[in-house]
């Protein structure tokens, strides 16, 4: 039986199928994509993650959503595939290179791994909108009156709202709308954030191509820029979401966020193939 070998890891439950095509080319298509993603008949995951070799990084990551889209960033997944680059490479410090650029990977305190996600992009035409504007105030107004983002790209689209209590927001139903509004041309994650008691923050995320997960890490990413922009922060942050906590910082003397949380490994298996048919 043709099989893909595959990790299954997840950061904060933000899960991932991991496949190591670097030795042996893994050729994925839109609907494999789909596939192996698909929660009821497939391995289940939020991102679909394929390893590729690079000549400018330890490996090339090519990310998947669930959609059979393509996204140029995934901060949970950077660290998963960083861990396992780690491991592997029996070194402290790995590259990876996305559609978005080079990320560096390294080890940090209690097993947690450290992701440097580079700048953050905040004219209008990259995050992308379709017609110039302020991005700190993007001229946007969802029916149920939630109105007012910070957009953010930091390899990928992201809406961020700031709201009185993040966790009171009806995500399902609103996420999609924003998420496919005209507004954005390559689509958008949508954030909804609220600041805690202690100064951190509360985000709830809607992603493209996906719909609700657990965590995200290239939201908690445009959280704490569009939380420093807004001057609700000083460029760091917890960021707790509904699967667990990331530490972020936006650093003020290279603009680059820097993100420290937790991997697991969940299971490895092989994705069967189906037989080949030949017409008769
Ligand atoms: N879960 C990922 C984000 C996936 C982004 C994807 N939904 C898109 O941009 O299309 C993260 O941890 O950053």
């Amino acid at each position: 039986m043709d099989g893909i070998s595959f990790i299954k890891m997840h950061g904060l439950g933000n899960d991932f199928v991991i496949v190591d095509g670097r030795s042996s080319p893994v050729e994925i298509n839109e609907p494999l994509a789909q596939a192996i993603a698909n929660r009821r008949t497939g391995v289940g995951c939020d991102q679909l993650i394929v390893l590729e070799p690079s000549s400018a990084a330890d490996a090339f990551m090519r990310i998947w959503n669930p959609d059979g889209s393509e996204s140029g960033a995934c901060g949970n997944a950077t660290r998963c595939v960083g861990a396992l680059l780690i491991a592997g490479k029996r070194r402290n410090t790995v590259t990876i290179e996305t559609l978005a650029g080079v990320l560096t990977a390294s080890t940090a305190p209690d097993g947690f791994i450290t992701v440097d996600m580079g700048e953050p992009s905040l004219a209008w035409e990259q995050i992308p909108l379709a017609r110039a504007m302020d991005t700190l105030h993007v001229d946007y107004r969802h029916s149920s009156g939630l109105q007012d983002p910070v957009a953010v790209n930091m390899g990928n689209p992201h809406a961020v709202f700031f709201v009185p209590d993040a966790e009171a927001v009806d995500v399902e139903a609103i996420g999609p709308a924003i998420e496919t509004d005209p507004l954005f041309p390559e689509r958008t994650n949508v954030s909804f954030v609220s600041r805690k008691a202690d100064g951190s923050l509360r985000l709830v995320v809607w992603e493209r191509g996906a719909g609700r997960t657990l965590a995200c890490g290239t939201a908690s990413c445009a959280a704490v820029v569009a939380a420093t922009r807004r001057g609700l922060i000083d460029r760091k942050a917890a960021i707790w979401m509904d699967g667990g906590r990331l530490d972020l910082e936006w650093r003020a003397d290279d603009n680059h966020v820097i993100m420290t949380g937790p991997i697991a490994v969940s299971f490895s298996g092989v994705i069967a193939l189906p037989p080949r048919v030949e017409a008769a």
